[in-house]
């Protein structure tokens, strides 16, 4: 079973029924630390068994826990969301030892981001609330009704985050939810459900199967599942998107970007260099909506360029588990080869490497962060998502040329803009054909916020108070005050 390894153990593969549960004839996954390569623990992919019993104690669980008032319901997400806080150290322990990320971030960033959820959902479980309409002496109400079980399906780069996001909401408008974490990062999710039942989630509601896309496959079509919520690439948001449409089930789907950050001449220079790292190396570059294609006013652009060299590389690339470390490893040794890739082919279509463009030299899957210049708008690493630590810089002259570029693509997860003129950030703003933009700031994410993609990068939001309308269907109720008429 699971390596030991210090204060973070989930004990078995899946957890379901509100109890931890094995079942070791199912593929064995194992559990890499990307910053060695050791396996650090292995799970175990669930068989049909498995998911007859997470499909079955959700179903009975959920009729219960959507007839409780939100406000208990509400109570026990925001008891869930304090032992979170308390055991923030140990969770970012574990978050490290799945994903790679430093622990510097971790404890920052991901434990508490889902307890930042709980505690926003749990506020707002009791607020659940319908409209009314009157016509005439008659009237109509509508009900905001859960939809069942819901599935949510998670990418690697925030195991933790992500089971929160999805659960957080799903759970305070009364529905079950199964989460499939990414079969890369699979501990994390296990810890939230052991944690949400010991904070008094009943048994059933909250449960983690493991596998890979074949389980998640199995679970979007599943006639017993009402929705979907997926995060990961735009080719597997097809795939589960048109399997849960076959269906008519719902579905969110928070996918891949490669989002424009428009740096105008007028924008504080060391402010944008701060955004376009963030929106590019926190956790290694394997954030959804980083801001990969840097756009630099050409008069600056020189300047830019070398300021956010010399910041980048005082980068402290080292052992994620000490605190002074602030850059990471790839999460896996695919995804490293596919950034290699993709550095080697911009090199070969012309790119100039600034800084990085090279594997570390160190066990696990490392690799410098590294800036690209010299670039067109149709070479390969500007116009695919390479999710890696990679920032493309080009340059501009022109506003109007400048928005036109950053909508030529098929993505439109995010945006950002640096500029000191107010009137031209809320101009331009407007013009970006994406789901979430930040001016003079880059991928803050608080809960109370709605975070999603338009075009190809999704459907749906997560987070704020939408999201619950998005785990609800409106049931309307229409009153007849009257005698009733008929034609015969
Ligand atoms: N928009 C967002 O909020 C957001 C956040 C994080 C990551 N992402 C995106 O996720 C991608 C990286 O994550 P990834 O490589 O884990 O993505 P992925 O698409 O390979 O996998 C995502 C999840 O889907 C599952 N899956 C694969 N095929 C499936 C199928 N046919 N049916 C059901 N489930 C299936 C996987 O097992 C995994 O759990 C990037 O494109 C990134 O931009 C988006």
């Amino acid at each position: 079973m699971m390596t030991d390894f210090p204060n973070a153990r989930p004990t078995a593969s899946h957890f379901i029924d509100g109890t931890y549960v094995e079942d070791t004839t199912g593929a064995p996954i194992p559990v890499i630390y990307p910053a060695t390569g050791e396996t650090i623990a292995t799970v175990h992919a669930a068989t049909p068994e498995i998911l007859e019993r997470a499909l079955a104690s959700a179903t009975r669980a959920q009729r219960d826990w959507a007839a409780m008032d939100g406000t208990s319901r509400g109570r026990i997400l925001r008891r869930a969301a304090d032992i979170i806080r308390e055991r923030n150290h140990e969770l970012s322990v574990l978050e490290t030892l799945d994903t790679g990320k430093p622990l510097q971030e971790t404890l920052v960033a991901d434990a508490t981001s889902g307890a930042d959820a709980l505690e926003y959902f749990g506020g707002l479980a009791a607020d659940l609330t319908g409209t009314s309409m009157q016509f005439g002496g008659d009237w109509a109400y509508t009900i905001p009704r859960p939809l069942g079980v819901c599935v949510g399906i998670g990418a690697w780069n925030y195991p933790t985050q992500i089971a929160c996001w999805k659960g957080a909401p799903a759970l305070a408008t009364g529905n079950a939810m199964i989460f499939k974490p990414s079969e890369s990062t699979p501990l994390c999710a296990l810890k939230v459900a052991e944690i949400l039942h010991e904070a008094g989630l009943p048994a059933g509601l909250f449960n983690v199967v493991q596998g890979m896309g074949d389980v998640g496959a199995a679970l979007t079509t599943d006639a017993r599942v009402a929705k979907v919520s997926l995060t990961g690439s735009v080719p597997t948001g097809k795939k589960v998107a048109a399997a849960a449409s076959a269906q008519m089930k719902q579905v969110t789907m928070e996918l891949g970007g490669k989002s424009p950050i428009l740096i105008f001449e007028d924008a504080d220079i060391d402010d944008a260099v701060s955004g376009a790292i963030n929106g590019n190396f926190y956790s290694s570059g394997q954030v959804c909506s980083n801001g990969t294609r840097v756009f630099v006013h050409q008069s600056i652009v020189q300047e830019f360029l070398e300021r956010l060299k010399s910041r980048v590389e005082t980068a402290v690339i080292g052992d994620p588990l000490d605190e002074a470390t602030n850059f990471g490893p790839m999460t896996t040794q695919a995804q490293l080869d596919i950034v290699l890739r993709h550095l080697d082919t911009a090199r070969a279509e012309g790119a100039t490497v600034v800084t990085g463009g090279i594997r570390i030299d160190r066990e696990g899957f490392w690799i410098a962060p590294t800036v690209l210049s010299d670039l067109t708008d149709d070479m390969t690493c500007v116009r695919e998502e390479i999710f890696g630590p990679v920032m493309s810089v080009l340059t501009f002259t022109d506003e109007d040329e400048v928005i036109a570029r950053a909508n030529d693509t098929e993505f439109g997860l995010s945006a950002g803009l640096f500029t000191r003129d107010l009137t031209r950030a809320h101009r331009v703003v407007a013009q970006l054909q994406a789901g979430t933009c930040w001016i003079n700031q880059y991928n803050l994410t608080p809960p109370g916020m709605p975070f999603g993609g338009s075009r190809a990068s999704g459907i749906g939001r997560e987070n704020a108070r939408m999201a619950m309308d998005h785990f609800t269907e409106v049931q309307t109720v229409y009153v007849g005050m009257s005698p009733v008429e008929a034609a015969y």
